[in-house]
């Protein structure tokens, strides 16, 4: 009889920018160093969107306890809502244009080093957070992020340089709405975004404080600041100092209710959504995910 899997690893063929041929150079990294660990491991390659969120839940049926996942943070938000409140285990092989969650976790930013460290971490609870339905491990939010996202889906290319490229033309041609907040007006909003990880990816630190496994999510309101001020609050927001900022507040939340007064364009871990109707809520899920540390 064959030995039962109880590894699944799950790569995304399309994250970030490395040539196919390294990818397939990690792959057998990946086959090998799970054979050391001495792991049955099942390596699957993704062949459309939502495939990693099938793949994981086919795995938590069969009862294995480790999924890899390698690809960026909209790969691992597939992957992971099928995982949460499970015991299937999630670990993480930063490929994607940002890599907020790992960046968050510590993770090597190596792949062969995520590898080895994933393969032989321990589980440990992390919170997720919900935008309406959508599952969300990083961040979600709504304005000026919400819009990049948008324009960022656009694009033929992705990865750092077009991200840039995108969120430069984007600042020009943004309009913020309104926003009431659990009833109690907030006014015009650059942006607002629920953290349950501090960061978007790239180290750009949005919620400088925020704790990942404290049942909470951190909302941050990001004002209407003049177009002098966009290099210190760029400063800020990469030194992890946002929260010193004027324009930024913050306060912990397990759940709110956000009114706009704009379409709702939002994202998901930078996934773009449009919600319906104009208003939505966002909601903590303390303790639902294991990551793999
Ligand atoms: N074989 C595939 N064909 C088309 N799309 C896919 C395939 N596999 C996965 N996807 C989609 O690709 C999307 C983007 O992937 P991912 O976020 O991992 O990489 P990225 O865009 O390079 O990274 P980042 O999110 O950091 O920008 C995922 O949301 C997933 O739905």
């Amino acid at each position: 009889m064959m030995p039962k899997t109880d590894l699944l690893v799950i790569i995304n063929p399309l994250s970030g920018t490395l040539p196919p041929v390294q990818k397939e150079g990690l792959r057998a990294f990946i086959a090998a160093e799970a054979d050391r660990q001495a792991y049955q491991a099942e390596i699957v390659t993704t062949a459309y969107a939502g495939h990693a969120t099938q793949l994981a839940a086919q795995a938590v049926q069969q009862g294995i306890r480790r999924v890899l996942v390698m690809g960026g943070d909209g790969t691992i938000n597939e992957t992971a809502r099928a995982l949460r409140r499970t015991a299937t285990a999630l670990g993480i092989v930063p490929m994607g244009s940002g890599n907020g969650l790992a960046r968050h976790l510590g993770l090597p930013m190596n792949p062969q080093k995520a590898v080895v460290r994933a393969l032989g971490g321990k589980p440990v609870l992390i919170d997720s957070g919900e935008l309406n339905d959508h599952p969300f491990f990083c961040t979600a939010g709504l304005g000026f992020e919400a819009y990049v996202a948008h324009e960022f889906a656009k694009q033929p290319v992705r990865g750092l340089q077009t991200y840039i490229r995108t969120t430069y033309q984007a600042f020009w041609s943004y309009k913020p709405a309104e926003y009431t907040i659990d009833g109690e007006k907030a006014g015009a909003l650059f942006s607002l975004t629920a953290a349950n990880a501090g960061q978007f990816g790239n180290n750009a630190w949005i919620a400088p404080t925020a704790n990942i496994a404290d049942g909470k999510l951190d909302l941050c309101q990001l004002g209407i600041f003049p177009t002098h001020m966009v290099s210190m609050i760029g400063w800020q927001l990469f030194r992890k100092s946002l929260n010193r900022s004027a324009y930024w507040a913050g306060r912990r939340i397990q759940e709110a209710t956000i009114q706009s007064t704009g379409p709702l364009l939002a994202h998901a871990d930078g996934e773009p959504l449009l919600l319906p109707g104009n208003s939505c809520t966002v909601r903590v899920l303390p303790g639902s995910l294991l990551v793999l540390l």
